[in-house]
């Protein structure tokens, strides 16, 4: 995807991985919404990258991505602001097992009401331009993974994607939806997770054999691949130390026989 000039909403971009994104897409010249429930530091950030990148390029919106208000409220401020839009990257996540609703709100329920606002700002039915949505998931959503909620809520996300990103109706909206799979990445959500010890120390161990952590910069060139490669519609991008690779490749029923399995390839 081509993006000088381009609008982007990044949700969770206070810090970590979503910060990461946003400025690895204001680097390809578009202009970015900073969305986090963290006003200090998405502040901090907006005003960081203004002065990189240019104050009319970034800006930050206080929304929670739970409250439905609230992230439809922060959609249309984009598009007033920005004048329209052309990515949106659903990101905001926490690792909360105590609290495993708020923990499937947050990576789940709010990721569906994004791709849904997206197709409703970015969908050509709709009068929009087409787009691209890419929604963090995560190798947790993929392998069993010793906290199975937030386990459940990023393999929610990966079938979603898979799901929204059919291409019989990539014709109607030209919204392409793909998700970016990394493992352990140091941000903070790894410093305090709320999970109960076995889970934690289980998660250390597979930590360990998996090859140890990876960095920002390394999740972002994930998400790079997923801008550039304008062919993927339904893909699902796993990122670890190990390198990076698609999944789902393998034939549905309904194709196996036949051994005509149709990869989601864009036509728009
Ligand atoms: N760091 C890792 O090892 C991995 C992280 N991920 C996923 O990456 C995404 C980003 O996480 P990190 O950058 O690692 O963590 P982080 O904790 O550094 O960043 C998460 C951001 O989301 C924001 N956020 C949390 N709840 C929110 C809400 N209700 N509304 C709006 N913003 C909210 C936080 O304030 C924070 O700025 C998450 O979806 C996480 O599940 C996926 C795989 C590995
Ligand atoms: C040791 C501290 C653990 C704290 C974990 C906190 C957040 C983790 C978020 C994730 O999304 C974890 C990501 C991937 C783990 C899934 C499988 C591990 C596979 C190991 C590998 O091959 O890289």
């Amino acid at each position: 995807m081509q993006l000088s000039g381009k609008v982007a909403l990044v949700t969770g971009a206070a810090q970590g991985l979503g910060k990461g994104c946003a400025e690895a897409i204001l680097e390809r010249g578009a202009k970015v919404a900073l969305l986090d429930t963290n006003e200090s530091a998405g502040q901090e950030t907006a005003a960081d990258f203004a002065l990189k990148y240019g104050a009319d390029r970034c800006t930050f919106i206080l929304c929670d991505v739970t409250a439905k208000d609230q992230l439809e409220g922060a959609f249309q401020k984009v598009v007033d602001h920005f004048g329209g839009l052309d990515l949106v990257v659903n990101n905001a996540g926490i690792l909360n097992e105590v609290q495993w609703e708020k923990c499937i709100d947050v990576n789940l329920v709010s990721v569906v009401r994004g791709c849904h606002l997206g197709l409703r700002y970015m969908g050509k039915q709709n009068g929009g331009n087409g787009g691209l949505i890419i929604n963090m998931s995560s190798v947790a959503g993929l392998y069993a993974f010793p906290s199975p909620v937030y386990a459940t809520t990023k393999a929610g996300v990966v079938g979603l994607t898979r799901s929204l990103g059919m291409d019989y109706k990539l014709g109607r909206d030209c919204v392409r939806v793909n998700a970016l799979c990394p493992s352990f990445t140091t941000t903070a959500i790894l410093a305090d997770p709320e999970v109960p010890e076995d889970q934690y120390q289980h998660m250390k161990d597979m930590l360990e054999r998996g090859g140890g952590l990876m960095q920002i910069p390394d999740v972002v060139k994930g998400l790079a691949k997923l801008l550039d490669e304008d062919d993927k519609n339904g893909a699902v991008l796993e990122v670890t130390v190990q390198g990076m690779k698609y999944h789902g490749d393998e034939s549905g029923p309904w194709d196996r026989e036949s051994g005509t399995h149709q990869p989601n390839l864009c036509i728009a």
